[in-house]
């Protein structure tokens, strides 16, 4: 849940974004893209100056060694004197923390090889998906197929207010129905989507590109489809390209499995929006096509590769790798966390 609550605020985010741009549209005098533009520095700001009266947790005074401190604190955050079983929570957590010396050679260990590959794979195919080709560029995207100037935000409105909402529905879900039917189910409902937006567009625009005026009913179906895609994306790979990277990775290789996995991440949004556009104008209605083809790739891979993770304590996670018919030739018995039996060269 609170791993979501991540997701969830960026689909805020987005939504708030989305309408700001449909509200500075309006003003008269071809200005308000400056105002749309100016305005994203105001989370900025808020974070910025948040930062300055933030106060250190418990958990970072404690791992500077200040324990009086971590207490005081704790107390302060808690507004009650009994904290002792929580603070020697904290401190257990932070004495094993402290164990943890080598997270990138320990990822790189061959009983780890399923953690890095997912930390790596996840990340690549949620952004491969075409999501922020969507998310960024709706409005152009919408205009291109023949949108007018206002129904183009004002779908790009409507997609983000899909995308917020469907990521509620991950939070009530993902913990009862589990990981994989998510993606399993997101994947299929994505690619039948992507397949439909590309052949209509085919069909509409041909491949010369030239847009004429799209008739009112095939433009509100266009959009619908486009509302079913983004909203199994944000009930399954959204949250899950985040949540799942987490919970299969053991303290001894978080830190590095995390910074895998938002790196990866953060380069092919990247990549991805750059080369939207120029994409876009070689390929036309066959971008989606490519993006469709790569959904069915990852949503092959998850069927295969990623067994269920839902419920499986972490200290338990290799046990599940061990049963699993491909990754169980990386992973042998007594491969726990913290059990050092192979070296980095494998
Ligand atoms: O909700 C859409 C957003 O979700 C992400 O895929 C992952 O956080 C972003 O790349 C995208 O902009």
């Amino acid at each position: 849940m609170l791993n979501i609550a991540f997701q969830q605020m960026i689909t805020i985010g987005i939504f708030c974004a989305n309408l700001i741009n449909y509200g500075t549209s309006r003003i008269k005098g071809g200005w308000g893209w400056r105002v749309s533009l100016g305005l994203a520095a105001v989370p900025a700001l808020v974070i910025t100056l948040g930062s300055l009266a933030l106060p250190d947790t418990p958990n970072s005074l404690l791992e500077r060694g200040k324990e009086e401190k971590a207490r005081a604190q704790l107390r302060r955050v808690r507004g009650t004197e009994d904290i002792h079983m929580e603070f020697e929570d904290l401190v257990a957590a932070c004495d094993q923390a402290k164990l943890v010396k080598h997270p990138w050679a320990n990822i790189l260990k061959r009983k780890y090889r399923p953690q890095l590959t997912m930390c790596i794979l996840i990340p690549f195919f949620q952004q491969i998906t075409g999501m922020n080709v969507i998310m960024f560029y709706a409005p152009v995207l919408f205009k291109t197929m023949g949108f007018g100037n206002d129904a183009s935000l004002m779908s790009a409105v409507i997609t983000g207010l899909v995308n917020m909402l469907a990521t509620f529905v991950s939070v009530a879900i993902v913990d009862r129905l589990g990981r994989r039917i998510l993606f399993l189910q997101g994947g299929a409902q994505m690619a039948i989507c992507q397949i439909i937006v590309g052949v209509f567009i085919m069909k509409t625009f041909g491949t010369t590109g030239v847009v004429g005026e799209i008739p009112k009913t095939s433009a509100t179906l266009l959009l619908v489809f486009i509302c079913f895609f983004v909203a199994a994306f944000a009930w399954s790979w959204a949250p899950l390209g985040w949540l799942v990277p987490s919970e299969i990775c053991p303290l001894e290789i978080r830190s590095a499995g995390t910074s895998i996995n938002v790196s990866v991440n953060m380069l092919f949004t990247f990549f991805i929006a750059q080369a939207f556009l120029a994409m876009f104008c070689h390929m036309k209605f066959g971008l989606f096509f490519f993006f469709g083809a790569w959904v069915v790739i990852m949503t092959v891979y998850i069927a295969f590769f990623l067994p269920e993770t839902k419920n499986v304590p972490i200290e338990e996670m290799h046990l599940i790798w061990k049963k699993h018919w491909y990754w169980s030739r990386f992973v042998e018995e007594g491969d726990k966390p913290g059990n050092n039996r192979d070296t980095a060269a494998n």
